[in-house]
C-alpha cells in the first residue's frame, strides 16, 4: 500500500495559539460545549484526518486574558465523539503520574472498544505544578522519578491489557458460562506498582491502544524507544527531525524494539494568506504580538535576552539556547529552537516565523504550505504531523478547504477512509501478547 502522509489535529478549546481567541468565530461557551466539539470533529472528518488530538493538563489554567487550555476530560470526550462521529480516531493525553495503571487501562480499552480501534492515548509524565496541587500535598516528582514511574506504569498497562484475551478461549462445557482460563493474573510487583490483574475488560480491536508519547529530555526519549508507538514531538527543521528520529529509533533498536514500529508526528502551525504578507500580518495577530518587532520582542523577554544593545539581525548562538536538562517546563518544547539554531545559522527575525507554540510554523499560501508539509514527510523525516490550528474552528475549516485538496491531488493524503482502526492507518503492528 503507498504510503500516505498521515494528519491528526488538536481541537482543544478556541485553538493552539493563546491570544487568538479575540479573531475566532464562535463564543467563549464553546471551550465547555460538546456540541462544539461535535463541529469541531465533523469538521475534521470531512478533512479525512486519522484523529483529533486532545493535549491535557488536570488543572485550570486562570489567567483572564487568555483561554482555559484544557476543560472536559479528553477520555470522556473521545468516547462521546466517537459515538457521534464515524471513521476518525481520537487522542487523549492522559498522565502517567496521576493515574493508576488499572484504571486508566481499564478506561482506556473499553473506549477503544466502544469506539471500533479508534483511540491513541498520549501518555504524558506531566510538568506542571499547579496539576501536582491537584493531586495532594507532595510537590510534583523530579523528571527522571516522573518517567522512571512512566515506563513502569506502561509496562503494567500492556500485560492488563493482554490479561484477558477470550481469543484464547478452549472448548467450555455446557454448564460453563466461560473458559476462565482466558483471562491470567499478570501478579506485577515493581518499584512504583504492585498490580494482580487480570483486567476485567477484554483485549480490544487494537491490541490495546496506540501509544502516544510526547517529550523529549532523556527520559521522554527513553520512553519513546520503549513505548511511543506515535511521538508527538518539536521538530523545525529536516537536519533537527532526521537527529531526532535517529536518536529514538536508535534508542528503541537498543533495547531490542523494532524501529518500524514507531512514526514521528510533530505538531505545526498553518497560516494560510492569499498571499505570504498576508500570512505574516496574520501571524502578527493571532500571537499577539501585534507586529513583528512585537514578535522579537517576546522572543527577547522569553529567553532571558538583555534587550540593551540586542542586535535582532544578529546570528544566534545555538548553545544559549539549549534548554537546562532539569528545568521544570517540557524540554522537548525547548529543544526544538536550540536543535534548529544547531542546524542553521539564523537571527531572531527569522527565528520569530520559524516556530509558534514551539511548533515549526508554515506561513503561505496553500500551495505553499502544502510544498512544506511533504518536503519533510517526502523523505522521511517525519511519518505526518499534528496539525495544531491558532483558532477553532476557522483555521481547520480553512485548511480541509485549501490544503486537502492539494495533498489529494499531490497523492500523498487520502481521498477516503478505508482502514477501520488507529493502527492500521498508521501502519502500526499488531501488538504481540
Ligand atoms: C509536543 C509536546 C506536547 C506536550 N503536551 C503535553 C500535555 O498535553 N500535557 C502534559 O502534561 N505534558 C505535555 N508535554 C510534556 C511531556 O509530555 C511530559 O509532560 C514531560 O514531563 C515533560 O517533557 P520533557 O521530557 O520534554 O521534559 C508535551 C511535550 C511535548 C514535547
Amino acid at each position: 500500500m503507498p504510503r500516505k502522509l498521515n494528519l491528526n489535529v488538536g481541537i482543544n478549546t478556541t485553538g493552539y495559539l493563546p491570544a487568538a481567541w479575540k479573531y475566532r468565530s464562535g463564543n467563549r461557551h464553546d471551550i465547555y460545549d460538546p456540541g462544539y466539539y461535535k463541529r469541531l470533529t465533523e469538521l475534521a472528518h470531512r478533512g479525512l484526518f486519522d484523529a483529533v488530538f486532545f493535549s491535557d493538563h488536570p488543572a485550570l489554567m486562570t489567567d483572564p486574558n487568555s483561554r482555559p487550555f484544557h476543560t472536559i476530560d479528553p477520555l470522556i470526550l473521545c468516547t462521546a465523539l466517537a459515538a457521534q462521529v464515524p471513521d476518525i480516531g481520537f487522542v487523549a493525553t492522559m498522565s502517567s503520574t496521576y493515574n493508576s495503571p488499572y484504571n486508566l487501562a481499564r478506561r482506556t480499552q473499553s473506549t477503544d472498544i466502544v469506539s471500533g480501534g479508534r483511540l491513541i492515548i498520549n501518555i504524558v509524565s506531566s510538568f506542571n505544578p499547579n496539576v501536582a496541587a491537584n493531586f495532594g500535598s507532595a510537590p510534583l516528582p523530579s523528571r527522571s522519578e516522573r518517567y522512571a514511574k512512566a515506563s513502569e506504569f506502561l509496562d503494567v498497562a500492556k500485560k492488563l491489557w493482554a490479561s484477558w484475551d477470550p481469543s484464547r478461549e478452549g472448548p467450555v462445557p455446557n454448564e460453563q458460562f466461560w473458559d476462565a482460563a482466558s483471562a491470567h493474573a499478570i501478579d506485577h510487583v515493581g518499584d512504583h506498582f504492585t498490580v494482580k490483574g487480570p483486567l476485567n475488560v477484554p483485549r480490544g480491536p487494537q491490541g490495546h491502544p496506540v501509544v502516544a508519547q510526547a517529550g523529549a529530555s532523556e527520559g521522554g526519549i527513553e520512553l519513546a524507544a520503549r513505548h511511543g508507538e506515535i511521538i508527538y514531538c518539536n521538530i523545525l527543521s529536516r537536519p533537527a527531525g532526521q537527529a531526532f528520529g535517529k536518536k529514538v529509533r536508535d534508542r528503541a533498536a537498543r533495547l531490542g524494539r523494532d524501529p518500524k514500529g514507531i512514526r514521528i508526528v510533530p505538531g505545526v502551525v498553518v497560516i494560510l494568506g492569499e498571499t505570504k504578507k498576508e500570512a505574516l500580518r496574520k501571524h502578527e495577530l493571532f500571537s499577539g504580538a501585534g507586529s513583528e518587532d512585537g514578535l522579537i520582542a517576546r522572543f527577547i523577554k522569553e529567553n532571558g535576552i538583555d534587550p540593551d544593545g540586542f542586535n535582532p539581525d544578529a546570528v544566534l548562538d545555538a548553545e544559549r539556547f539549549i534548554p537546562d536538562p532539569n528545568r521544570l517546563q517540557a524540554v522537548g518544547m525547548g529543544l526544538g529552537l536550540s536543535d534548529l539554531l544547531t542546524h542553521e545559522k539564523l537571527t531572531t527575525r527569522q527565528v520569530v516565523r520559524r516556530s509558534e507554540g514551539h511548533h515549526r510554523l508554515l506561513l503561505g499560501t496553500a500551495e505553499e504550505v502544502a510544498d512544506a508539509l511533504i518536503d519533510l514527510w517526502d523523505d522521511g523525516t517525519v511519518d505526518g504531523y499534528t496539525l495544531q490550528p491558532p483558532r477553532a474552528p476557522d483555521d481547520i475549516e480553512e485548511f480541509v478547504d485549501k490544503v486537502v485538496p492539494i495533498l489529494q491531488d499531490r497523492g500523498v493524503y487520502r481521498s477516503r477512509y478505508e482502514e477501520r482502526t488507529v493502527r492500521e492507518r498508521y501502519g502500526l503492528p499488531f501488538p504481540a501478547h
